[in-house]
């Protein structure tokens, strides 16, 4: 049973606090003066309150960048001819759309007005050459344009835009400057802008993920869910429906996209949830939040299992016999993105598995902010030795054995890793 409650301990002032002005702008310009007075704010709210800020900028930037890849999704869904420049692929051939580097300028902007640029340090997936080509720039300047007309929106969310449109080369650069290595100590954000590129383009699920870590420990994590629903349903059920009513009527915007927003601070006990932010509103953290909390079943024969849909991401083949082992009886869950982490997290599945091939490693954007929102919500993640993810080496989750598992509680985590003890010698993983 989820229970729904705001708690004002979260963030014991109010983020739109009624004076002074430049205080309800959370983000209003990058000036010293602004910082300075944020920094006030700050130290009042130490002890409780560590990272309210960090984690308020945080979940505005993955709402507001959550509107810009609802758009470009809503494109990328219109019949080709008419969705102009707006996926490309990468040298790996994975795509990679104008989401992937509208998100990544969008973010990188607003975390740097809100900390300065010379506080901000940022690990994220894309980076800017495949844009800087010269037969690229059609592709740029989709880029721009859905950066600026985002960033159009910045009030509702609290923060002031732009003063004047950015240009192609302060995109370019806000993209590039997200080249952190990360590492054991330090402060840097860690961003997926879109995760999950294969389901943004195939009009399935996809995530936004921005965490920050601090001396090699995530401290919070945002997890941005645009089609998932604050509702509790079958989560491929947007997917289908949403294709079968776009041939009948084409959708307005927004009409079935009601999505989430989860988030977490390590150490603070609980995870919260709120929707994405309707059109017509104004961002109010408080009011829209809820606390959400993992599944309560550990009996595996009612529990639910989610991996990834692409079996070259994950064994398909070894998780199905570990459920078999388990006593796990329904059909697995195939989600994509981080999403599984959000499905962990809001209760809706109790057990999260990935399995890559040998020699695969993993990054630390793919996986920090689900982490942390998990254990948050009362689960557990460890690799599939049951030891903690290390997010202190860099991008990668250096030392990762064997695999990922997620669970809602102690004893299913246990039984799975059992499990994959028993079975992993004659895998050919
Ligand atoms: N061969 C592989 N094995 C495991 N994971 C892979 C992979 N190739 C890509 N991935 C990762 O899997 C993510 C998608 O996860 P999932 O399969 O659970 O939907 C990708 O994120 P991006 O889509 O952000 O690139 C990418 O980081
Ligand atoms: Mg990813």
């Amino acid at each position: 049973m989820l229970s729904f409650t705001i708690n004002p301990a979260i963030f014991p002032i109010p983020i739109q606090a009624p004076i002074p002005v430049r205080l309800r702008h959370l983000c209003a310009s990058a000036t010293a003066e602004n910082r300075l007075v944020w920094a006030e704010q700050s130290a009042c709210r130490e002890g409780d309150g560590k990272m309210d800020r960090e984690l308020a900028v945080a979940v505005k930037a993955v709402q507001i960048a959550c509107t810009l890849c609802q758009k470009v999704q809503e494109a990328l869904l219109l019949p080709a001819g008419q969705n102009g420049s707006l996926k490309t692929s990468k040298d790996d051939r994975s795509p990679v759309t104008v989401a992937d580097w509208a998100v990544q300028a969008t973010v990188s902007w607003v975390l740097s007005q809100c900390f300065g640029e010379e506080h901000t340090s940022i690990i994220a997936e894309e980076d800017e050459s495949a844009l800087c080509a010269s037969e690229s720039t059609p592709l740029l300047d989709s880029v721009v344009s859905s950066v600026n007309r985002c960033l159009t929106e910045a009030p509702r969310y609290g923060l002031i835009g732009p003063e004047n449109e950015l240009q192609r080369h302060e995109i370019v650069e806000l993209i590039g400057r997200c080249n952190s290595q990360g590492g054991p100590k330090g402060r840097f954000w860690v961003l997926d802008p879109v995760d999950g590129t294969l389901g943004f383009v195939r009009g399935d699920q996809y995530a936004i993920a921005l965490a920050l870590i601090e001396d090699g420990e995530v401290v919070l994590g945002v997890l941005g869910c645009p089609n998932y629903p604050m509702k509790k349903e079958w989560l491929n059920y947007h997917q289908r429906y949403y294709r079968l009513m776009s041939k009948l009527s084409p959708p307005a915007f927004g009409a079935w996209h009601k999505g989430c927003v989860l988030y977490a601070r390590k150490g603070g006990g609980q995870a919260w949830m709120q929707p994405l932010l309707d059109p017509s509103q104004v961002f109010d953290l408080e009011k829209s939040a809820r606390v959400i909390q993992v599944s309560s079943v550990s009996d595996p024969a009612s529990a639910t299992f989610c991996e990834p849909v692409e079996k070259a991401n994950s064994s398909h083949l070894f998780t199905a016999g570990l459920v078999d082992t388990v006593g796990v009886r329904k059909q697995p869950l195939r989600v994509y993105s981080m999403v599984k982490y959000a499905a962990v997290a809001r209760g809706h599945a109790e057990i999260f598995m990935k399995f890559a091939r040998a020699g695969y490693k993993e990054k630390v954007w793919d996986h920090a902010a689900g982490v942390v929102i998990i254990e948050e919500a009362g689960g557990v993640v460890t690799d599939a030795r049951g030891s903690p993810l290390d997010f202190s080496k860099g991008i990668y989750l250096e030392g990762l054995d064997r695999g990922i598992i997620a669970c809602s509680g102690a004893l299913l985590h246990r039984r799975i890793i059992e499990a994959v003890d028993a079975s992993w010698d004659s895998s050919n993983l």
